[in-house]
């Protein structure tokens, strides 16, 4: 756990708790009582703190959290309390990525040594919390305001080279990190150590702080989109300018106010549901799962098409080090895309150019020999179901053929190979190189050989893979496209787009769905709408009332902006106006004609809609539907849901996702209550029936983790 050990006048301290080195109760005591030991031992003059293996320290065990170990002496608190107080001098020495509790020791040691190669972060509001333990009053004495309140409400990683130029370190060095820590430990002076406690010194730059701090409150009131631990920590930095005691008392109860929120219980649920995701099963076939399955070894990938999604896909693929053929028939954008990919790569090194493991080619026959293609064409499936008979035809047997779609159907597209077996989804969402989900989904004869890879395939080029079955839109897009319908029957009874994308907005997403709907385009959603039946290029099918379609209400709106040519900001005009070249989205009169019409025409009685009724409209039965996915068995647990929709959708991560928000906000019985009472409202939607799963849960009183817990190997 914590190793000492004496070299000449140094104890060293050195953590050893693989594979992250976290500060559990058992670290934490035996690096006090080392602490105490070496301060006791004459013969030692100095101490060094580092960690063995492949970090410092990731910080505290967030497996503690929610839990009274982590108030177990000695806590976090009192170990770093211990090392400021003592009375010879500590060096901290950094390497891998030090987070939350590390910096923390660093902060209170008096020295600070980091291999180049370290990185060092305060992740804590990324869990809700506050980086307590005297980092909100010692970071802005050290590196001052500015780059504290960045350190501390971003979360981000700092490079040693950064670091030492902030201040927060007083050396980098390269090579055999203990060799050097003890070499400078000896050379430092116990005379000069109160100097060394940055308890004592004062926030450098203390004249400018209303400026930097009514500057950064600004920021984080708009980006912060509800979330309450960045505004908080900005409150206890503020705090740092007080004598040190006050602020630490400050820091403290605010640490606690945050420490109780359900945000940050949502958070530490969000940031164990990234990692839950990994260990799937397919529900209706436990045997097959992340143990038993071998994934094929995957060097050479291929992908068909060079649109956007093929570019992305690409980069992501040549940035962790897979060879990539790129095939498109055009060889136009074939060229266009070869360019974009090696700027997107000569931006990523620093201008340096890389090596790039990258065949371009208008040639299929060059596929022949890659481990696996992902075809990232047209989202047609007759497009699809061709290009994959010619992929069957050209690959290598044992090539595995990955379908990016959004929501066709896998089995459909697998029928069209000899080798369904071998045929899996891999959904990357755009930005593909930026966006971390991967939402794979396997078909019918999906071998279990081939979603191993696939997964295995999402974490070597640093995605979240989350496994799921087959249906139209899978997981995401089935449960997402409720929202958006639900979000035009508002119009239709009264709320405007701005209404209804404010009042998610101030729910935490980053934009609502009119606006999300103009930026991706209205006709990708209009053309899948044609291709189900559910319009035409020039209104509703024939014979077929404008408000029902399939035995469901439906709205006509998006096909009349549609028909009209308006796609959003591609044409400059969709649900919102938009001037040329700017993004922003203006309210449109045009558009407020065109619903006010429709009201006038289908007898529809305006009237004021209230902000909570439109978000239980819009979200609510998202959810419902998140059961029903759970109930047919097409999602592992509830976290491969929360995280697409984190990870996939800007579902706003300090309410934990939807299937969470569910469980633990609303509550089951409320939500079942309140979808009983928009069912009685509106009858002729399918979508506000209850799912059998959520009666059942509601009434048996128990919850979708009790449950979650029971289902997941
Ligand atoms: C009262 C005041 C008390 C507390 C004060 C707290 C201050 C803090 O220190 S808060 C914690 C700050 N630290 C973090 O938030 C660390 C988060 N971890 C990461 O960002 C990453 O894990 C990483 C360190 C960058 C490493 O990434 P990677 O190499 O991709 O590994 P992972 O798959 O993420 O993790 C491997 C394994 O370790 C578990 N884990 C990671 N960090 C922690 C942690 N801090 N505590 C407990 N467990 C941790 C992670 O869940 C994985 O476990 P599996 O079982 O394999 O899923």
């Amino acid at each position: 756990m914590a190793e000492c050990a004496t070299y000449g006048t140094v104890a060293v301290l050195q953590i050893n708790n693989p594979p992250l080195n976290v500060l559990g109760h058992d670290v934490r005591s035996q690096l006090m009582s080392g602490l105490q030991q070496a301060l006791q031992d004459k013969a030692v003059c100095s101490i060094v703190i580092m960690g063995k293996g492949q970090t410092f320290t990731a910080g505290a065990d967030v497996k503690e959290f929610g839990t009274e170990k982590v108030f177990w002496e000695p806590t976090l608190h009192s170990l770093v309390e211990a090392v400021s107080a003592s009375t010879k001098p500590v060096v901290t020495a950094i390497h891998g990525t030090t987070l939350g509790g590390g910096v923390a020791l660093a902060l209170a040691s008096h020295y600070r040594l980091a291999d180049s190669s370290a990185k060092m972060g305060l992740p804590e509001v990324q869990l809700g919390i506050l980086p307590t333990c005297g980092v909100t009053q010692r970071l802005p004495r050290l590196v001052g305001l500015q780059t504290a309140v960045r350190m501390v409400t971003s979360g981000q990683t700092q490079s040693a080279q950064q670091a030492l130029t902030a201040g927060l370190l007083d050396k980098v060095v390269t090579d055999d990190l203990l060799k050097k820590a003890v070499g400078f430990a000896r050379s430092v002076d116990v005379r000069g150590l109160e100097a060394r406690r940055v308890s004592s010194w004062t926030v450098p730059g203390a004249d400018r702080a209303e400026d930097v701090l009514d500057a950064a409150r600004k920021t984080l009131v708009r980006r912060s989109r509800g979330a309450i631990a960045p505004l908080t920590a900005l409150q206890a930095i503020q705090a740092s300018l007080l004598p040190f005691e006050t602020g630490m008392k400050r820091e403290a109860e605010l640490g606690r106010y945050l420490w109780t929120s359900w945000q940050a219980a949502a958070l530490r649920y969000a940031f164990f549901a990234e990692r839950t995701v990994k260990r799937w099963h397919i529900p209706r076939n436990k045997n097959v799962n992340y143990r038993t399955a071998e994934p094929m070894d995957i060097k050479s990938v291929g992908v068909l098409g060079a649109g956007t999604m093929g570019v992305g896909i690409t980069i992501s693929l040549l940035q962790a080090g897979l060879k990539v053929v790129l095939t498109e028939v055009n060889k136009a954008q074939l060229d266009k895309a070869v360019s974009l990919i090696q700027r997107s790569l000569e931006g990523k090194s620093g201008g340096k150019p890389q090596p790039m493991q990258l065949r371009a080619t208008t040639d299929y026959s060059q596929l022949r020999e890659v481990d696996l293609v992902i075809e990232a064409v047209f989202e047609d499936l007759a497009l699809k179901k061709k290009v994959f008979q010619q992929l069957d035809a050209v690959t290598n047997p044992r090539t595995i053929l990955a379908t990016n779609t959004s929501g066709l159907d896998i089995d459909q597209i697998a029928a069209a190979t000899q080798r369904p077996d071998k045929v899996i989804g891999t959904h990357f969402f755009s930005p593909a190189h930026v966006m971390r989900l991967l939402e794979n989904i396997y078909g019918r004869h999906t071998s279990v050989e081939t979603i191993a890879t696939a997964m295995q395939l999402g974490a070597t080029i640093g995605k979240v893979g989350v496994l799921v079955g087959n249906c139209p839109g899978f997981v995401g897009n089935r449960m997402k496209g409720l929202n958006f319908t639900e979000a035009m029957f508002l119009l239709e009874e009264g709320a405007e787009p701005q209404d209804v994308d404010k009042a998610l907005e101030e729910f935490g997403f980053a934009m609502g769905p009119f606006r999300v709907s103009d930026l991706a385009g209205g006709d990708v959603h209009w053309r899948r709408r044609i291709q189900a039946g559910l319009t035409t290029e020039h209104g509703p099918p024939p014979y077929t009332p404008v408000l029902y379609r399939q035995g469901n209400r439906y709205s006509p709106l998006a096909d009349m902006l549609c028909m009209q040519g308006r796609f959003g900001q591609k044409t400059g005009a969709g649900w919102y106006r938009y001037k040329s070249g700017s993004r922003t989205a203006l309210p449109d009169a045009e558009v407020h004609r065109l619903i006010h019409k429709h009201r006038q025409d289908h007898g529809f009685q305006r009237r004021n809609i209230s902000s909570q009724e439109i978000v239980e409209r819009c979200l609510f039965p998202l959810i419902n539907e998140g059961f029903r996915i759970l109930e047919e068995g097409l999602a592992t647990g509830p976290q491969d849901i929360d995280v697409i929709f984190l990870l996939g959708f800007g579902w706003p991560r300090h309410t934990g996702g939807p299937m969470y928000y569910a469980d633990k906000v609303v509550g089951l019985g409320n939500l079942l209550q309140s979808l009983e009472k928009y069912r009685a409202y509106h009858p002729r939607s399918a979508h506000w029936v209850p799912s059998s799963l959520l009666r059942k849960m509601a009434a048996q009183g128990t919850s979708l983790s009790i449950w979650a817990a029971g289902s997941r190997l």
